[in-house]
């Protein structure tokens, strides 16, 4: 029996974030390894047109919760929904509510966010510090709490090269970035906001760091730990491999590229791509779950869950994988056919732009005009480029994260939990787990069906043809032009055409002679 696994059984467990990538692969595992266990507390702020209930249903329809069903019949029982909006005062919990949680939560994992690059400072201060703080001090009313687990990202310190398992300081005090978006107004935050976020790239990655700051300054003797997450990919193998859910990081770029938008990219080939199943990041949740409870480290631990360190892949390989299995399993209805160039100089990126991005966008918008349509792929490309262009500082670049807590941790497991909660992602082999990754983002995230793949192989076909012959034209215009104004282009065409006619002349010559 997994001491893990056993650990979860009759524990109440709050989760916030359970609607997310993340949250939704850890309440599956929870449910699959530990059954037994009390009840999982969820917050959920409210969506217009859907009670608790219809929301929780809706989680538990999807295939993901397949096995679960046949383990944890009664999984629906053992959710408790709450009403919460974190960015509210007490998070708009009702008193009783409020007092259940606090009297009953054992184990608490703080996974929501805003993972988005653009939002505003005041926004993604209010949800990754303020939200974090109200959640710290909720905990230290908690008479049965046993850990608090606190879900950071690996990027959090992108500004630094080597970055190591402890709480780096930020240049301000979250607690005076807090205080003056109280009063200040929003286009002063504006102004103030690339100032105060330096040398790093986003708001995100700025918001998180002050986010482990509160988590270091507010812990007062609670049990926690603070998890730090790479590029969190699809599922490697539980419940099974493939699974995703929505549109960011590397997501949208396969989906974006395997439906033939985007063709090229600014990238540095060798650059480490540190992507990280959900699956190995859930394992290592629960197992830190555990050990900060059982073990209780005298400190603050943080755990890096990367592959770079220990299985790298870079980018590169990774595109040539994705390519090759968009030949084997090709998306349907692609705009054109998949192709992409890694390009690290800025210049040849705006060729590229240029020529492989909006100059078909522009033309197809002149078909769609002539057809007597609406024109709308300039405006889709546009928002495309500009979400790339946000991703470009993650796939320019290498980071070094050490991982000694990590291997720590895993020494520490029996061979059981180390089978049953595995996050040793030097057993992972990229090529099979990119080919699951973009078959995953095949079925699950565009639902499209499998027998739909000998059309699409036919268009793919088609789509080739008129790249052939589109490439063709385009020459022998650009030829006639050079023609019309160069002597010298002139002299070698018709040498060429001279050469051809002589070799055609002797060619059929000496097949004459012969018969
Ligand atoms: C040398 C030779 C090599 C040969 C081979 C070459 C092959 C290359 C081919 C490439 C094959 C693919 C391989 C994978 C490459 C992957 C690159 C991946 C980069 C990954 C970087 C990740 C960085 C992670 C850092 C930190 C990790 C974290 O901690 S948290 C999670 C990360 N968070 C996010 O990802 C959120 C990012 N998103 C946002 O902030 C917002 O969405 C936005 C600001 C980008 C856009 O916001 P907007 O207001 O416009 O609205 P929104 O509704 O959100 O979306 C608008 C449209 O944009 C599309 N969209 C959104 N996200 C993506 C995306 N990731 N990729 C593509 N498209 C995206 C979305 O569909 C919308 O489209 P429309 O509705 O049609 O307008
Ligand atoms: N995905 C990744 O690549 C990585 C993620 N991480 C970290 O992992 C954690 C989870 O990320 P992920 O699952 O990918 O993100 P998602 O965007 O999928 O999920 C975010 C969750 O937070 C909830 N949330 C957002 N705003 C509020 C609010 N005001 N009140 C209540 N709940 C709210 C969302 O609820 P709703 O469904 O209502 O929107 C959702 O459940 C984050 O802390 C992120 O920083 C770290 C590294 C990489």
């Amino acid at each position: 029996m997994s001491t893990i696994a056993a650990f979860y059984g009759g524990k109440s467990i709050l989760i916030t974030g359970a609607t997310g990538f993340l949250g939704k692969v850890l309440m599956e595992k929870l449910f699959r390894t530990s059954p037994d266990l009390k009840v999982i507390y969820i917050l959920v702020r409210p969506k217009a047109g859907q009670t608790l209930q219809q929301g929780v249903f809706q989680i538990l329809d999807s295939k993901l919760f397949e096995k679960v069903k046949e383990v944890c019949p009664n999984v629906h029982e053992k959710i408790r929904a709450i009403y919460a909006d974190l960015n509210q005062n007490d998070f708009a919990i009702s008193k009783e509510d409020m007092q259940e949680l606090l009297s009953c939560t054992n184990i608490i994992f703080h996974c929501a966010a805003t993972v988005r690059f653009d939002d505003t400072l005041r926004h993604a201060v209010q949800l990754n510090v303020t939200a974090t703080r109200q959640l710290l001090l909720m905990a230290s009313q908690m008479p049965k709490l046993e850990a608090f687990i606190h879900i950071s990202t690996a990027y959090s310190n992108c500004n630094l090269k080597h970055i190591d398992e402890v709480i780096y300081p930020c240049p301000v005090e979250p607690k005076k970035i807090i205080d003056s978006l109280e009063w200040l107004d929003d286009a002063i935050i504006d102004e103030i906001t690339p100032k105060l976020i330096r040398d790093w790239p986003n708001i995100y990655t700025y918001t998180k760091a002050l986010g482990e700051m509160v988590v270091q300054q507010e812990s007062r003797n609670l049990n926690i730990a603070i998890i730090r997450p790479s590029i969190v990919g699809a599922t490697w193998q539980e419940p099974f491999p493939g699974w995703v859910d929505n549109i960011n990081g590397p997501n949208g770029i396969i989906i974006a590229t395997g439906k033939g938008f985007l063709r090229a990219i600014k990238a540095t080939p060798m650059a480490v791509a540190d992507v990280i199943p959900v699956d190995t990041v859930v394992n290592l949740m629960l197992a830190v779950g555990w050990y900060t409870a059982v073990h209780r480290p005298k400190s603050t631990l943080v755990y890096h869950i990367t592959s770079g360190n220990m299985n790298p892949c870079n980018w590169h390989k990774m595109g040539v994988q994705v390519l090759a299995t968009f030949e084997k399993i090709p998306f349907e209805r692609p705009f054109r056919r998949p192709n992409a160039n890694f390009t690290s100089n800025s210049f040849t990126s705006q060729y590229w732009n240029a020529v492989s991005h909006r100059a078909p966008a522009i033309i197809y918008d002149c078909y769609l005009r002539l057809t007597g349509r609406k024109p709308r792929m300039t405006k889709l490309m546009n928002r495309l480029l500009r979400t790339v262009s946000m991703l470009e500082y993650f796939i320019n670049r290498s980071w070094e994260w050490s991982t000694y807590n990590t291997e720590m941790l895993m020494s520490e497991l029996s061979p059981e939990d180390q089978r049953v909660f595995n996050f040793d992602v030097r057993q992972l082999n990229w090529l099979e787990y990119i080919e699951n990754y973009v078959l995953g983002v095949k079925k699950y995230l565009l639902k499209e069906d499998m027998a739909g793949i000998p059309k699409a192989k036919q268009r793919l076909k088609r789509l080739r043809n008129i790249h052939y012959l589109f490439n063709t034209a385009l020459f022998l215009i650009a030829w006639r032009l050079l023609i019309a104004r160069s002597q010298m282009a002139r002299n070698v065409w018709f040498f060429i055409v001279s050469f051809c006619y002589k070799f055609l002349s002797y060619f059929r010559a000496s097949s004459t002679l012969k018969v």
